[in-house]
């Protein structure tokens, strides 16, 4: 769909421009490797490079046109290139221009929070085709067009990818789409120019400070989403959460909020969790669901909660509700012959590791001889990303669990033996004979497969619905829920 610069800059402020701003765009980019004639290269200033200085190789491949936040001194007179204050955010506006507004064009939800996020995003996008809309899904663990899956290599993609993805969801005749938004991309403005029909907050705990430095700056980020909530959306928030005031003090959204502690707009009740699902009473109403964990009891309120601002009847939202499971990776269940409980989940952050454990303790039950099953743990930290939750997570793992094996998670560029031994400065000195360092994660899930009794429970913690494991920038085919199915065979347990 190429368009005129001067189509494309409609509501961009602009500090400066040189050449035609009628030049034909046909391509637009944040990468200097991905231009070609007909490019609008945009330069942004990144955590690792300046995107200012790949300017001459963009023009170097053809690029038609360049925004940037400073001019070169030396400009190819046949390049068009403008100024502007903040070039991410001037992409947002771009890439909605580029592609006509799609977000406008469909009901577009968007999640933030620590944790939760696929979780909300998940169940929302299937619960609204279970009640017959086509739909799309922005989400870590993949991209959804209605049913065709698009592999994503971030929670939240760029702007320009995300445009893309909304265009075609149209096409597709999606009419609703649910999309997390985490707090790089916030800070990063990859949701600059959106137009959200929702946003709902789940919860914020420890994570990503290596980024965001200190813990409100983290809390302004996820906050930063409900403050460009136009006011024709709801801001939908976890009032049970402390933070979850302090989300919509600036949102001009309509404000609403769920509970299952206090006064809210939509508040429940846990009746009963088991191993089984959960039984919660929400406005008046008793419903069974297949997910498991107090911290799902939350989810399924806010999924509820949103289906009802989008215009949905309660009666059917709860009625599809209850039939759903799980998404991949999140307490998945993968039991031996001789009954071990294996349990793959994405907890990777402490609270995520905390809730998790602590659902599993609450579950599990003495057998007839009164034997208590035992708590295996497997878990480890991503290298390149906040280093001060390692020491904490080793701490909680041994907290609430009989048995814990530090292994690695994806080490990316660290040295994984170098993030285990921060992990080890968080074993309480009583524990240290309860716990194991295993580099090698296939080892590791070996070893607790060898350790566990009939009926005790192993959670291998961290990755998920993870099919890889990236080391040193190459990603190895590596799945906890298939490698725990190995090790129960070759242990014989299956
Ligand atoms: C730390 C971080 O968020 N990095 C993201 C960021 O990259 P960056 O700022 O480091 O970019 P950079 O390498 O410094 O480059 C700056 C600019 O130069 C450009 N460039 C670079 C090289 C070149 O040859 N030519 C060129 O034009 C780049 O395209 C970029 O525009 O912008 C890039 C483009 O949007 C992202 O792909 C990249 O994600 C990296 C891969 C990443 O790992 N991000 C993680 C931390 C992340 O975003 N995670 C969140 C989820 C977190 C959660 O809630 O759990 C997510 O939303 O996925
Ligand atoms: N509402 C919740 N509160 C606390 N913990 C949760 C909640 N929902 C899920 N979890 C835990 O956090 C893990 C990650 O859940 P989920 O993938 O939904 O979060 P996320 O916010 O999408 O994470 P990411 O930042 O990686 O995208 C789950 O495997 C579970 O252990
Ligand atoms: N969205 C999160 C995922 C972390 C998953 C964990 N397995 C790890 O690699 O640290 C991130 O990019 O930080
Ligand atoms: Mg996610």
């Amino acid at each position: 769909m190429p368009k005129s610069l001067k189509d494309l800059l409609y509501k961009v402020s602009l500090l400066a421009t040189s050449g035609s701003m009628d030049a034909e765009i046909t391509n637009l980019t944040i990468d200097s490797r991905r231009v070609g004639p007909g490019s609008l290269f945009v330069a942004v200033r990144g955590t690792v490079a300046d995107g200012h200085t790949f300017i001459d190789t963009a023009i170097e491949q053809g690029a038609t046109a360049i925004l940037c936040e400073e001019l070169p001194a030396n400009r190819a007179d046949q390049v068009a290139y403008i100024q502007v204050q903040h070039s991410a955010r001037a992409l947002g506006l771009i890439a909605a221009n580029f592609y006509e507004q799609p977000s406008q064009r469909l009901k577009l939800v968007g999640v933030t929070g620590t944790n939760g996020k696929t979780s909300v995003a998940t169940l929302l996008f299937r619960l609204f085709r279970s009640l017959g809309y086509r739909c799309g899904l922005l989400s870590t663990v993949q991209n959804q067009i209605d049913d065709q899956v698009i592999p994503t290599t971030h929670t939240t993609p760029d702007v320009v990818t995300i445009n893309e993805l909304l265009i075609r969801m149209l096409e597709t005749g999606c009419t609703h789409v649910f999309m997390e938004v985490s707090s790089h991309a916030v800070v990063q403005e990859r949701i600059a120019g959106l137009t959200f029909a929702g946003g709902i907050f789940t919860n914020i705990t420890h994570d990503h400070l290596d980024f965001h430095g200190t813990f409100d700056n983290y809390i302004k980020a996820k906050k930063g989403f409900f403050d460009l909530l136009p006011l024709t959306a709801f801001a939908l928030t976890n009032v049970d959460d402390k933070r979850g005031l302090v989300m919509l003090q600036n949102t001009v959204a309509r404000k609403e909020s769920y509970s299952l502690q206090t006064l809210a707009t939509f508040k429940g009740k846990v009746l009963a969790d088991s191993l089984f699902g959960l039984n919660m009473q929400i406005d008046d109403r008793e419903v069974w669901f297949k997910l498991i964990g107090r911290f799902n009891a939350y989810n399924l309120l806010a999924v509820y909660g949103a289906a009802v601002l989008l215009g949905e009847e309660a009666e059917d939202v709860l009625t599809q509700l209850s039939g759903l499971t799980p998404p991949p990776g999140r307490f998945e269940q993968v039991i031996s012959e001789t009954n071990v409980v294996g349990i793959v989940d994405y907890a990777h952050t402490p609270d995520a590791l905390q809730n998790v454990l602590e659902t599993i303790d609450g579950l599990r039950h003495g057998d007839e001889a009164g034997q208590r099953p035992r708590v295996i743990t497997v878990v480890g930290c991503g290298g390149n990303r906040d280093a001060a939750k390692r020491p904490i997570m080793a701490e909680i793992a041994c907290k609430l669990s009989d048995r814990v094996i530090l292994t690695s998670d994806n080490p990316r560029n660290e040295d994984p033996m170098a993030i285990l031994e921060q992990m080890q400065t968080g074993i309480p000195p009583v524990d240290f004979k309860k716990t194991l360092t295993i580099e090698d994660r296939r080892d590791a899930i070996r070893q607790a497969v060898l350790l566990a009794r009939p009926h005790d429970i192993i959670l291998v913690a961290g990755k998920g619905h993870e099919t890889y494991q990236e080391i040193n920038g190459v990603k190895y085919d590596f799945d906890d829920r298939e490698v725990l199915r190995e090790a129960f065979a070759n242990a014989g347990n299956q």
